[in-house]
Order: C-alpha cells, then sequence, then structure tokens
C-alpha cells in the first residue's frame, strides 16, 4: 500500500482554505473545543470501518447493494427514542425487501450519528428587512432566526459528539437486540402494503418473501442471522475542526481512522482535488464517498479516485452521483464508462435527492417522488445498458409522517406541504414514500437480476 505523508495538522488544512467554514470568532476556544474532542472516546472502530470497507468491496462487485439513508440534517432536539426509532425501522423494512429482489446482502448505513453541518448555497438568510447568517446546521449554530442562534459557536461541536453517541448507542442496541428480527421487518412492509393506494402493485413481492420467511421457519434454519444485523453510520465530512479531532491513529494498524463514523463522504461544495476536505479524505482508512454533481466530468471523476484511493483498493471509494432525473441518463454513461475502462473498481451509489429540488409555490423546498423514481431508473437503465452494477441509493428520508417532498401513492400535493414541513434543511421522503421507493427499487434489481449471471456470495460472511 502506497505510503502517504503524515497525517496534515488542521493548520495545514486551513491553509487550503477550505469552503463552507464556519467563521468562529474566538480561536482560542475553538482550540478548547478541538483538545476535548481529541480526548474523547472514538464513536466507531476502526475494525467496524475494515469490515464495512470489505462489504463495500462486494457492492463493487455486484455481490452487495447498499441502502444509506436519514435526514438531511440531524438536530439535537431529533435525538429522541422514537425518532431514531422510525427512521431505523423505515430503513430495515426497505432493506429487507430490498434484500429479497437482489438476493445479495442489503449494506444498511444510516445518514444518523454524525450529520449535522450542512453547506449551504448562501451564507445568509433574509427575511423581510433582516439579514442573518444562513444555518448551518446543529453543529454551527441554531435555526432559529436570530443574531444569538445564528452566531457561529464552537462549543455546538461538543454537543455533535454527545447527540451522535446516544443515538449510535440505541441504534446499535436496537439491532442486536431483537428489533431487527425479519419477521418485524416483513410485518411493517405487510402494514404498508395494505394500507398504500399502490399496495396491489406490490402484494406479489411481499407474498413471496411471506413464504420465503415460511420457508426459513419450517426448515428450523431461523439464527441469529435473522433476528440481528450489522448496521453503519456515516455523515458529510464537513467541519475540519470535528472530523480532524475525531481522527486517530488505530494502534493495530497504526493508520489514521476517522472515528466519528463508519463511513465519511465529501460533498459536491467541497470535492475540490487540491481541497481542505479531499486532503484530509484521502489520509483516513474508513471506506470514504464523494458525491458527483452534474458539472463532474469522467476526468474529475478519476482525478478524484486517483487522488483519494491510489492503490485502487476494493471498497475505499464510492461515487455518489446525484445529477438529476433529467440528465442521469445524458451524463452517467460517460463518467461509469471511464473509470470502469481505467479498470477501477468504484462503487456506484445514486442519490436521487440533490439534483431534484425545486421551490414549490408556497416558499418550501420540495421534491417530487416522480422525480426521484426517474432518477433511480436512469441509474439503473444506464448500469443495465453498460453492464456495470448499480451498487446501491442514498435517500434523505426519515420515520415519520411529514409533508416535505410531493407526490408519491398518496399523491401529496404542493398545497399540503405546510402540514407537517418539518425538516431545517432539504426535504425528505415521509415513511409511506420511503418504503414506496424501496418497492420500486426492489423492481428494477429483480429486473437487473434476470439480466446478470448470479454473483457468487460467500454466505458465511455475507452479514445480511
Ligand atoms: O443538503 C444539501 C445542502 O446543504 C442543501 O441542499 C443546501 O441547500 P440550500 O441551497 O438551501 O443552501
Ligand atoms: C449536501 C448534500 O448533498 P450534496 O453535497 O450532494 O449537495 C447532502 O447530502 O445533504
Ligand atoms: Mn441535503
Amino acid at each position: 500500500m502506497s505510503e502517504l505523508p503524515s497525517l496534515p495538522t488542521l493548520k495545514d488544512l486551513h491553509a487550503l482554505k477550505p469552503l463552507q467554514q464556519p467563521t468562529y470568532a474566538d480561536a482560542d476556544e475553538v482550540g478548547d473545543v478541538v483538545r476535548r474532542l481529541r480526548r474523547l472516546p472514538p464513536l466507531v472502530f476502526a475494525g467496524e470501518c475494515d469490515e464495512l470497507r470489505e462489504k463495500m468491496a462486494g457492492a463493487a462487485a455486484g455481490r452487495a447493494f447498499i441502502l444509506q439513508g436519514g435526514d438531511c440534517a440531524e438536530t439535537f432536539a431529533g435525538v429522541t427514542a422514537g425518532n431514531i426509532q422510525n427512521k431505523l425501522r423505515t430503513l430495515l423494512a426497505m432493506a429487507l425487501v430490498l434484500t429479497y429482489a437482489a438476493q445479495v446482502p442489503v449494506i444498511k448505513i444510516g445518514r444518523m450519528a454524525g450529520q449535522f453541518t450542512k453547506p449551504r448555497s448562501s451564507d445568509t438568510e433574509t427575511r423581510g428587512e433582516v439579514t442573518l447568517p444562513a444555518y448551518r446546521g446543529d453543529a454551527v449554530n441554531g435555526f432559529d432566526f436570530t443574531p444569538e442562534a445564528r452566531s457561529h459557536d464552537p462549543q455546538r461541536l461538543l454537543g455533535v459528539y454527545n447527540a451522535s453517541s446516544a443515538t449510535l448507542n440505541l441504534v446499535r442496541a436496537f439491532v442486536n437486540g431483537g428489533f431487527a428480527d425479519m419477521r418485524t421487518m416483513h410485518s411493517w412492509n405487510s402494514d404498508f402494503v395494505r394500507s398504500s393506494p399502490a399496495g396491489v402493485r406490490y402484494e406479489q413481492l411481499t407474498a413471496e418473501i411471506e413464504r420465503a420467511l415460511a420457508f426459513i421457519e419450517a426448515c428450523g434454519i431461523e439464527s441469529e442471522a435473522t433476528r440481528r444485523v450489522d448496521f453503519y453510520s456515516s455523515h458529510e465530512g464537513l467541519s475540519l475542526e470535528y472530523e480532524h479531532a475525531m481522527t486517530r491513529i488505530d494502534s493495530r494498524t497504526h493508520r489514521p481512522y476517522n472515528t466519528s463514523g463508519h463511513l465519511i463522504w465529501i460533498g459536491e461544495r467541497t470535492r475540490q482535488l487540491d481541497g481542505a476536505h479531499v486532503e484530509l479524505i484521502r489520509h483516513v482508512r474508513n471506506p470514504v464517498a464523494v458525491k458527483l454533481g452534474p458539472t463532474t466530468t469522467a476526468d474529475t471523476a478519476l482525478e478524484l479516485a486517483d487522488r483519494i484511493d491510489p492503490d485502487g483498493e476494493a471498497g475505499r471509494i464510492s461515487f455518489i452521483t446525484r445529477f438529476g432525473a433529467g440528465k442521469i441518463r445524458d451524463l452517467l454513461p460517460d463518467v461509469v464508462e471511464k473509470v470502469t475502462a481505467s479498470g477501477r473498481h468504484v462503487t456506484w451509489v445514486c442519490d436521487p435527492m440533490h439534483g431534484n429540488t425545486y421551490e414549490a409555490a408556497g416558499g418550501f423546498k420540495t421534491r417530487a417522488f416522480s422525480d426521484v423514481i426517474d432518477e433511480v431508473n436512469g441509474f439503473f437503465d444506464v448500469h443495465d445498458e453498460l453492464g456495470t452494477w448499480p451498487g446501491g441509493v442514498h435517500i434523505e428520508l426519515t420515520g415519520d409522517d411529514v409533508t416535505e417532498c410531493v407526490g408519491g401513492s398518496h399523491e401529496l400535493a404542493e398545497a399540503d406541504l405546510a402540514s407537517r414541513y418539518e425538516t431545517l434543511c432539504d426535504p425528505r421522503l415521509n415513511r409511506n414514500q420511503s418504503l414506496e421507493l424501496a418497492f420500486q427499487v426492489a423492481e428494477r434489481l429483480v429486473q437487473s437480476r434476470a439480466n446478470r449471471p448470479a454473483p457468487v456470495i460467500d454466505l458465511q460472511s455475507s452479514g445480511l
């Protein structure tokens, strides 16, 4: 493996003029917070990151599928048992139907336990006569539209650590403590199918899963594997102070790992090749991802891969494409074709959310469920055409019945948005829309499977 120069210091990173950073008033206070963070225990273990990287290698090679999802912006107030449970329940229910359809392990990754920092299009927000700093996530400032709340407060980074720790603790307890039993997940899906106006379309798939579970039970082959799951955390690595402070040297390998989450991604706005975020992420051993928007050329993708993953290590780098429904079929083929022709084995993940945001009549930021599905279909069309593997989906969602995205079988209209619009940043799919998306992705996976040779899966280590 290539020897990288040692981990850059925070000062080195700031010398690269990072984008989308807070402007803190008191450098000494920031230094003190960073020192306190450095002393706190890691939130994830380096060995778990290695395990996820190995699983991601499966998703690059067509032997696994990734489901990554959660809020656009987690909030400190949102760290409640009910909120975490509903989100997890939605993700696990989605994963079950995807696993059945793909017939490969589904790698479950939350946009959870660390997703508190937001890049913004504008540094400021104006309401009437008043202009204040934009909300940048609970890691940086508060959402209330007052000068006090909107000022950038470094103490909040300790809040991120505590909120992430509490979230991960409950998630770990749930996924190991019986909550993730396949029968339970299936019964959530059956309830959804019974109550959905589009349910009839999904009945056959649900009935097949029912028969598969009955078969497992009849054979007496229920085991730990049907009652627990592996679940990983992820977030955008945007706050250099937080991400650097949580990067630690692993005692086994003597290499740096970002211990604030299992997988860290870099956003579309901070993926400059010579920028601070790429510089930090290329040093850590976690599996990492980069968001690619519609201006991305194949050369840019290759340069990013070369810089972040010079050894072409399986599972190390994923590209999360977010081109927009209207562009994906035109723009994705060239990028996938050239990266594949270079001999690289990256994991391709579709984010059908960030290229499809628009402002609805009432001023609410929204997305149409039909656009989201259209982009997912475009992603599958492109990969089916090229013979490459559509490695997964990345979704902004919640387990609650919010009204933030329009459409879906309940036909949520723009006029409904005001009734339960709770996101502090981007609009999320609600629980029904998320499950509906999972069933539609499942339909595509069944189709894709029919057109490909069956993958060879090592059942011993599949980690359902
Ligand atoms: O989540 C992504 C970005 O932070 C978000 O789309 C930016 O939104 P804005 O354009 O309202 O700043
Ligand atoms: C900021 C985000 O996305 P992107 O970087 O793709 O705009 C996000 O995932 O919330
Ligand atoms: Mn977002």
